[in-house]
């Protein structure tokens, strides 16, 4: 994409049109239905086995034909073709984007190569000693230093490093070895490290360290503190002696990196560790190696389910046509959401409890991909960028924060996500729990699409005076998701589904999704504070009041 071809999106005629349709139009759930018998039918499309029904949302015919047609004047197909031929469209860092090349099977054709590297080869190779390595760990043939099999793998990681294991193991525990469980440590809070190792057999335990810098300053710390942990109780128990630390490392640590030198300067065996490149970034990174926990715990079958099911995904992103192409919709749809109808934030809201880390992994996507005021040829952006994402799963969420998004002010689109068959049949007498549950999942968006007028609240009996506060407006958008169970590929499904409808929006917007400068800032500053904190005096007094004053209050306060 070179810089020149870039417009300001809100320059577009399509944009100009979409300000004329948010003035004008006042799409009526009630009565789009009502008028409509096919609405629900035309407005739901299928997606690998995701089945994604937009009709509750706030749009018509016009509006979906003016969004399509931002969609093509800001060259949505061109870009997402450059992003999966290799081209270099994370500008700022002169890098590929290649998330997807991590899914392609084996002998896909053509084969990717990009500047001369035999992308599938590489990706390849990888995953088949990730997955020997996962089958002798779980076999038992890998053993701790003093021959025990591995129990516990402790994933030490932070942000894309941590929160995609996390959620997928979550998500999948039910599929795990049975003799093996997953920990992540990702906080530098001392707490999380204590915690999390505090009641480990040093002899069971094996620790991945991921971080794709390998610069990173918690994990680094705490895959030092977990190092120290070790050693010392295997030195306790016995069960090793004077010049046998080496030894020991090499059996309880591997890592997953991109800089595997500085793994090695860490004290780790380049052969135990297993890298990815930089054209993969953090947060689209749970299907490299860094899925490694996933692929030990739950396993190589499972993970190359896992990548399959984004794979189903890619190929419906790169093949449907625009007006079927679900994360192009589904983008679409919130570009006019936040940017013509005044949303500021966006639910997710997955019914499904092995779904809870999901909304905390798709912040990270969705936030850092798009929280951006520039565009990509350094411009600044003339409307908002990045929805603010944040959920719970149902039903928690009914009875905490939802009364805001069926009464408050604001409009709070929502993604619902549930699935036909639970992982668990359980019974309440004759009741089957889980048509309880989605039973709920169709009431909320029903309530929320369609509300109750005032009519339907006195036909009820109700006081007059308490009417209006049990009236509800209804015409919240909600888009609802559905698949048949919440398989590993169903999984990879969805992940990439928001992954496409993140970068359908930052192209729209103009912006490069595949770059964090925003992080550095704090990073940077944390180091630069270390000699105040610790009480250097000059440091102390160089720092600004407020910061001054909150270390002084540390320094005053801190038991040890
Ligand atoms: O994997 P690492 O290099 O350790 O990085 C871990 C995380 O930290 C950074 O600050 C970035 O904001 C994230 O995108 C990244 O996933």
């Amino acid at each position: 994409m070179s810089e020149s071809k870039l417009t300001d999106v809100t320059t577009t005629d399509a944009w100009e049109r979409l300000d004329e349709l948010a003035e004008s139009a006042d799409v009526d759930l009630r009565a789009a239905f009502a008028e409509d018998a096919d609405r629900a039918s035309s407005l739901t499309f299928d997606a690998a086995d995701l089945r994604v029904d937009l009709s509750k949302n706030l749009v018509d015919k016009d509006v979906l034909s003016a969004l399509l047609d931002l969609a093509r004047t800001t060259g949505v197909e061109e870009r997402r073709d450059a992003m999966f031929a290799g081209e270099k469209i994370n500008v700022t860092e002169n890098r590929s984007v290649l998330h997807t090349a991590l899914r392609r099977p084996k002998g896909a054709q053509p084969p990717l190569v990009v500047d001369g590297q035999d992308v599938d080869k590489d990706v390849h190779e990888v995953l088949d000693r990730i997955y020997a390595f996962a089958d002798k760990v779980r076999s038992g043939e890998w053993t701790g230093v003093t021959g025990r099999p591995i129990e516990t793998v402790v994933n030490i990681g932070i942000g894309g490093s941590d929160l995609g294991p996390v959620m997928v193991y979550e998500a999948l525990k039910p599929l795990r070895h049975e003799r093996l469980t997953a920990r992540f440590i990702s906080n530098i809070d001392p707490t999380d490290a204590a915690e999390k190792l505090g009641d480990l057999d040093p002899e069971t335990t094996l620790v991945v360290v991921a971080s794709k810098t390998f610069t990173t300053l918690e994990t680094i710390t705490n895959a030092r503190v977990a190092r120290t942990w070790l050693l010392d109780g295997l030195r306790e128990r016995g069960a090793i002696g004077e010049g046998q630390d080496a030894e020991a490392v090499a059996k309880h640590f591997v890592a997953v990196s991109t800089a595997l030198d500085k793994v090695e300067e860490f004290g780790i065996d380049p052969k135990n560790a297993f890298g990815f490149w930089d054209w993969v970034g953090g947060r689209y990174s749970v299907d490299s190696a860094i899925g490694t926990v996933l692929a030990v715990v739950l396993g190589p079958r499972v993970f190359s389910e896992f990548l399959a099911g984004f794979r189903a995904m890619d190929e419906h992103f790169l093949s449907a046509p625009l007006e079927s192409n679900v994360p192009v919709l589904m983008g679409l749809i919130n570009v006019w959401d936040s940017n013509f109808l005044g949303a500021e934030t966006h639910a997710v809201l997955p019914y499904d409890q092995h779904l809870h880390r999901f909304p905390a992994y798709l912040q990270q996507l969705t936030m850092e991909s798009n929280g951006k005021s520039v565009m990509w040829d350094g411009r600044e952006v003339s409307d908002e960028t990045g929805e603010i994402f944040w959920g719970e799963p149902g039903t928690n969420g009914q009875h905490a924060f939802y009364q805001l998004i069926h009464q408050g002010t604001r409009l709070v689109p929502c993604d619902f996500i549930a699935f036909a068959t639970p992982s668990y049949d359980v019974k309440d007498g004759d009741q089957d729990v889980h048509e309880l549950f989605l039973a709920n999942f169709f009431a909320q968006t029903k309530a929320l699409a369609f509300g109750k007028t005032a009519d339907e609240v006195r036909a009820e009996g109700i006081d007059e005076s308490i009417v209006p506060a049990r009236t509800f407006p209804g015409n919240q958008p909600t888009t609802s998701i559905m698949a048949p169970k919440l398989t590993p590929s169903v999984l990879g499904q969805l992940i990439a589904l928001y992954e496409h409808i993140v970068f359908v929006e930052g192209t729209i917007w103009g912006i490069d999704s595949f770059d964090q400068w925003g992080v550095e800032l704090g990073k940077k500053l944390a180091k630069d504070l270390a000699p105040a904190i610790a009480g250097d005096e000059a440091a102390i007094k160089a720092q600004d009041s407020s910061t001054r004053s909150l270390i002084e209050y540390y320094r005053a306060n801190r038991a040890r």
